[in-house]
């Protein structure tokens, strides 16, 4: 039995990493065990982040998960989307309304994943001082600084920041963690994530860089996926075909950058034939200036995170 992990504020991401993390934990409840007590890694897993999970000791590894919602009409359907997941989703224990100071209480761990501005509040809940004591408190709010977190919770409190990501939900995440110098919660903090997908530890000061690169990224790679379904569609592609062979492509082009070690100005001169229609799309896009707006876009997400979770009066 390992440690118990608390979500306070378990709406759309709180729900995406731990799926990431109960789809991982039955995965190595189904591996066979090596004779040293570690599960054997699935042949083909060739990353150091699903090996740390896979080979991780028990004790460091969740084995109890209480998550905490505002209302009780998001409580019973996240206690629906729990139960769907299987018996590990079903061992969840949902909490709405007044549980997060007796859930940080009963916890080792806590994940405090509210919107921005309500993260003050809840740490600052009568009790929750107490309660936090000498714990692990990991953020994932946006904008919201270590110096902020720190101001509201006692001196033996750990805090560190954590930006992930919705692709979490199917393990594909990129979550990147402020650095922490404790071995015992670096590891801890690595299983969680890397259960989720990738995981890297930088310093804070990237983390609105971060925030609008990997933590907006699905939405803006998601509205790129989009317009390429609409040409497809265009050009008379039924829209179910086009998706896949546009979601496919866009997979595909990412795992190139990731493990096949090519700059993506390699990726795109391969597929440029001189004379040939992809430099026909090409200068089509830059006649459109999409690089300079997708990277604008970058640019004015990560001056509008740092903003996020700050006083307006300031
Ligand atoms: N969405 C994303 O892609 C990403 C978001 N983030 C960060 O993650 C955080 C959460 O975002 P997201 O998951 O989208 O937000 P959601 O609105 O989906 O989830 C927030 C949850 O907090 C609950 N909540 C509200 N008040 C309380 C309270 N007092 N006690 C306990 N729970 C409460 C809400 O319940 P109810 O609805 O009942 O009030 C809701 O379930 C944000 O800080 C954001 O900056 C980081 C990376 C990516
Ligand atoms: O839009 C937001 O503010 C959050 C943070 C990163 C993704 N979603």
């Amino acid at each position: 039995m390992g440690y118990t992990l608390a979500v306070l504020g378990c709406g759309t991401m709180g729900i995406a990493i731990l799926s990431g993390v109960l789809t991982s934990l039955e995965a190595r409840l189904s591996q066979p065990l090596h004779s040293n007590g570690n599960v054997e890694p699935p042949s083909g897993i060739s990353t150091p982040t699903a090996d740390q999970f896979l080979d991780a000791p028990e004790e460091s590894l969740p084995g109890k998960f209480i998550a905490t919602v505002g209302r009780e009409e998001t409580g019973r359907k996240l206690k629906k989307t729990f139960a769907a997941m299987g018996s590990l989703g079903g061992s969840v224990e949902v909490r709405a309304g007044e549980g997060n100071v007796r859930t940080v209480k009963e916890a080792d761990v806590i994940l405090v994943c509210s919107k921005p501005q309500i993260a003050k509040s809840i740490l600052l809940e009568q009790g929750m001082s107490e309660a936090l004591e000498g714990k692990l408190v990991i953020s994932i709010c946006a904008g919201v600084t270590i110096s902020q977190l720190q101001s509201w919770v006692p001196e033996s409190t750990k805090v560190v920041r954590a930006m992930p990501n919705t692709n979490c939900k199917i393990q594909e995440g990129m979550t990147v963690v402020t650095p922490i110098s404790d071995a015992l919660h670096r590891t801890l903090i690595l299983n969680i994530f890397t259960s989720c997908g990738r995981c890297r530890f930088l310093d804070e000061k990237h983390f609105d860089a971060c925030t609008a690169l990997a933590g907006s990224g699905p939405a803006f790679v998601a509205l790129v996926l989009e317009a390429m379904v609409d040409g497809g569609v265009m050009m008379g592609l039924p829209r179910v075909e086009a998706l896949e062979l546009a979601a496919q492509t866009m997979q595909g082009t990412g795992r190139m950058a990731l493990y096949g070690g090519l700059h993506p100005a390699q990726l795109k001169d391969s597929v440029t034939t001189p004379g040939g229609c992809t430099i026909a799309g090409l200068l089509t896009l830059e006649d459109g200036r999409v690089r300079s707006t997708m990277a604008r876009a970058i640019q004015v997400a990560t001056n509008h995170a740092s903003g996020l979770g700050q006083d307006p009066k300031k």
